[in-house]
């Protein structure tokens, strides 16, 4: 669980994201992606990318990581252009791809130490403790529940003091259960931390309960269809009839039929 003493220095940076398209593939076979995708994160907001299966959600995440630079259009973090990846903008996936030879404590410590940080243990320390894995340092991955190696993936996250987190569906192959914990947990973090986050998901109710605002994209070329100002207060409650009305005028908007938007 996550520890109200721990404090990262990380504050949330601002996302500009300005007429980018994107395609793939060459003159012959071109497979357009984004189509003129426009839109601002302030410092510290939780955007949800609600959107079709293979519209285009991922690719997006990977431009603002700086993995791979936009085809047309211009990609900021604090209105300087994004050039590359950086540990203070990181992307984090399904699988929490830990490296199985190393303790849960060596998985963490890896950026730091390839970026020769010297006081990289006390920071493994604190991010391990932040999210409730305090006592499993020296626990192998195969150690681990799907949802402990998803918190180990966090927390080597966290250790890099991120400003911008960019989570592809993070909790994507969770049982419900450990779902819903992890979505308390990462709210809990953002919340206090400050961090700025972006989220894939295909959960509309993921996206309604973490996210201060909700971008529904068209299937591809991804355009965004609705930018939803997700002002639900908190705690937000699934059967709140603001929060049900809410799901359903997205369900709506990614074209499913009124029957099933209820
Ligand atoms: N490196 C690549 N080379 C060629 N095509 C790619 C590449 N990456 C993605 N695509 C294609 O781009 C389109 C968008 O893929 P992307 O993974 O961004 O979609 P998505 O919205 O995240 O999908 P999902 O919700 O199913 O994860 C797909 O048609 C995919 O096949």
């Amino acid at each position: 669980m996550v520890s109200a003493a721990m404090a990262t220095p990380a504050a949330g940076a601002s996302v500009q994201v300005r007429a980018v398209s994107h395609a793939f593939g060459d003159a012959a076979r071109r497979l357009p992606v984004l189509d003129d995708v426009s839109f601002d994160v302030a410092a510290g907001e939780t955007v949800a990318l609600l959107g079709p299966s293979g519209c285009g959600k991922s690719t997006l995440l990977r431009l603002v990581a700086g993995l791979d630079a936009p085809g047309a259009g211009r990609i900021g973090v604090d209105h300087v252009r994004v050039a590359g990846p950086d540990p203070s903008r990181l992307l984090m996936f399904q699988d929490p791809l830990l490296l199985p030879w190393r303790t849960v404590e060596a998985n963490v410590a890896y950026g730091l130490q390839a970026r020769g940080i010297r006081d990289g243990l006390e920071r493994v320390g604190r991010a391990l403790r932040l999210v409730g894995l305090g006592d499993f340092a020296g626990a192998y991955p195969h150690e681990l529940s799907g949802g402990m190696a998803q918190r180990a993936s966090f927390a080597r996250a966290l250790v890099n003091h991120p400003r911008v987190l960019l989570l592809d569906e993070p909790f994507g192959k969770l049982d419900s259960l450990t779902r819903m914990t992890m979505q308390e947990e990462l709210l809990a973090l953002a919340r206090r931390h400050a961090f700025t986050t972006v989220l894939v998901t295909h959960d509309v109710e993921e996206a309604l309960l973490l996210a201060t605002r909700v971008l529904v994209f068209s299937p591809r070329p991804a355009r965004i269809i609705r930018d939803i100002d997700n002002g639900l207060p908190f705690p937000r409650l699934r059967d709140d009839p603001a929060f049900i009305a809410r799901r359903r005028e997205i369900l709506i908007a990614l074209g499913h039929g009124e029957e099933f938007a209820r």
